[in-house]
């Protein structure tokens, strides 16, 4: 996935615990991962040298309250925040009294002659590749219903080891939650009936509801407090906030609309909390986060905002930030909070599509189906996430497809500039599109575009697992020359007899209503990958070729929405 994740932050840095916030954690943070390291910036061919690791990153956590404060934690300096807004440094407002952190509360060309069809499914003969795109050995493509007629099952393959952590990573994620930002984005739950909310969540819900119109005041806003009174945490944020720059104000006022839904907050938090380690984020930042929230919102909701509200809020950020805290102390046991990952082939398919694999510096493990985000040493601080293109392999290596769009920092600079031995930084493995192993369901898998790529994982997964299961993939692209990765897929086919191919060639977006042509699909489990317009064309489809909602599995639309690189 494309998605950029989090250009933004959230994740201020230093402060320094006993510097008077509002809010003081109930445990203390434990020395921090400050991002080190970064290249220089630029957009040419400059080549970074390995950056050193600045801690060592898995340590006992212990008790919170055994924690003790981290040292500043800004290890760059970057440009003085450009926002700037009235009264930025106007005397805080009215502070609620100071609760107690409330802990148990944690809640993918052939050639131009190809003959796919347009619109449906192809069947025949695939047509010979472009010089410069491999073999040319005619493939026969399996026609639905019938591809698996006597086939034998797949030679078992040898488990896949994970880490306990990675696998526990993996249970934890329901499609409930999105990888990241809003975990109601996609199945949002109806509001709780006003009778059934919490005082609190219901005050919440007021403030929300009278700062709606003017969210980007709040958003600017927001961060210009968080800057002006604590300049220190620029230095983690991207030289340039774009568009981006809010998804950290906007996830933390999502998860406090949603207090009362605790099972998918508290999940969604603790993924939050995680995938922040990789920014810096120390449990001392939150005061000075949630400073500049009360701040904003106390500025801009006149007419709601009183004593109560106030305490309601703060409460409120007291648990998220919380459960955020305890999450990434917790997983600190488990993982680094970032890898090193040196390039090591770099592959233009096309004129803006690259394969690229790259080699981590300590073992990377995750689940196929899952993704990760990826930031370029020349465009430090900005994060983009991308799918693992392929199920985990022996020697440890990464692939990702990675397509160059208009004004992609990242993705142009990974198409366009990264070369072997240039070195990339990964987050965290993130995502619960993988393949439940628990039934014998067959797979629908539907990937546009560059989001075949984990849709290859899958199927490499279903094989290694060695049981018979029917594999169904289309693969959906606007132009034959677009299928940048068919010859891949079919050789796949060729391997393996319970997997069908179709390349499905349409310039409409009608890419999902080729799987109306065939099926029945009352036996299979749905996977879908691509732009956020397929994913919602592809589940309506779906729906109405009788897939039941439960079976049907793609990263969070949130994201892909986002996606702006
Ligand atoms: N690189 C990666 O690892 C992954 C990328 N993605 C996402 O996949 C997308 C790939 O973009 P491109 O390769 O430029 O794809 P594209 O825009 O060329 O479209 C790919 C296919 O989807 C169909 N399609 C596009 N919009 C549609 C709509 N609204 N309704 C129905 N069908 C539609 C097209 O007709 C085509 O068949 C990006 O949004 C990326 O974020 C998703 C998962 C993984």
């Amino acid at each position: 996935m494309d998605a950029p994740t989090t250009t933004s932050a959230d994740h201020g840095t230093s402060g320094e615990n006993d510097k008077g916030g509002w809010f003081t954690p109930r445990k203390q943070p434990d020395q921090g991962h400050t991002a080190s390291g970064e290249a220089p910036e630029g957009t040419g061919r400059e080549r970074t040298a390995v950056p050193k690791r600045p801690v060592a990153s898995i340590r006992p956590v212990g008790s919170g309250a055994s924690r003790t404060a981290p040292p500043p934690s800004a290890t760059e300096s970057d440009a003085p925040p450009t926002e700037r807004v009235a009264a930025a440094d106007d005397d805080p407002p009215h502070r609620a009294p100071l609760p107690e952190a409330r802990h148990d509360q944690d809640p993918q060309h052939p050639a131009a002659q190809g003959r796919y069809p347009q619109h449906h499914a192809a069947q025949g003969q695939m047509p010979q590749h472009e010089a410069g795109h491999a073999h040319e050995t005619p493939m026969r493509l399996h026609l639905a219903g019938h591809p698996h007629e006597g086939q034998g099952a797949p030679a078992p393959a040898a488990p896949q080891a994970h880490t306990q952590e990675a696998q526990a990573a993996h249970r934890s994620q329901s499609r409930e939650v999105p990888a990241y930002d809003d975990p109601f984005a996609d199945h949002r739950p109806p509001a709780a009936p006003a009778d059934n909310a919490s005082p609190d969540a219901i005050l919440i819900r007021r403030t929300m509801a009278e700062v709606a119109p003017v969210a980007d005041k709040v958003t600017s806003y927001f961060y210009a407090l968080l800057f002006v009174r604590h300049p220190e945490l620029r230095g983690l944020f991207p030289a340039a906030m774009d568009s981006q720059r809010d998804r950290l104000l906007k996830a933390l006022l999502t998860a406090a609309e949603h207090m009362d839904n605790a099972e998918v907050l508290t999940e969604y938090l603790q993924h939050l909390g995680r995938g922040h380690r990789k920014y810096g984020t120390q449990a001392a930042h939150y005061p000075a986060v949630g400073e500049a929230l009360i701040g904003a919102l106390s500025r801009y909701a006149t007419s709601t905002w009183d004593e109560e509200t106030e305490a309601a809020w703060v409460r409120t950020y007291t648990t998220i930030s919380q459960i955020m805290i305890d999450a990434a102390a917790q997983n600190e046991r488990l993982a680094p909070a970032w890898w090193h990952a040196e390039v090591v082939s770099h592959d233009l398919r096309t004129p803006d599509i690259a394969i690229i694999t790259v080699r981590p510096d300590q073992p990377y493990a995750f689940v196929a189906g899952q993704y990760t985000s990826l930031e370029t040493p020349w465009w430090p601080r900005i994060w983009r996430h991308y799918s693992f293109a392929g199920a985990p392999r022996s020697d440890g290596l990464l692939t990702f497809h990675v397509k160059a769009v208009p004004a992609g920092w990242v993705s142009n600079a990974l198409v366009h500039h990264a070369r072997p031995g240039d070195v990339l930084r990964l987050g965290p493995p993130a995502g619960s599109m993988t393949v439940d192993h628990t039934t014998d369901n067959g797979l629908l898998c539907l990937g546009g575009g560059t989001g075949i790529a984990p849709i290859k994982a899958l199927v490499e997964d279903v094989a290694e697992h060695g049981t018979r299961r029917l594999v169904e993939v289309f693969y959906g692209a606007r132009t034959n020359f677009d299928l940048y990765d068919i010859d891949t897929m079919l050789r796949l086919q060729q391997t393996h007899p319970w997997l069908s191919v179709r390349p499905v060639v349409d310039d409409r977006a009608h890419f999902p209503d080729a799987v109306r042509e065939f099926g029945p699909w009352y036996e299979y489990s749905a996977y879908l990958s691509g732009p956020p317009g397929m994913i919602r064309s592809g589940v309506h489809a779906l729906r109405g070729i009788g897939i039941p909602v439960d079976r049907i599995r793609h990263d969070s639309l949130e994201e892909l929405v986002a996606a702006g690189d």
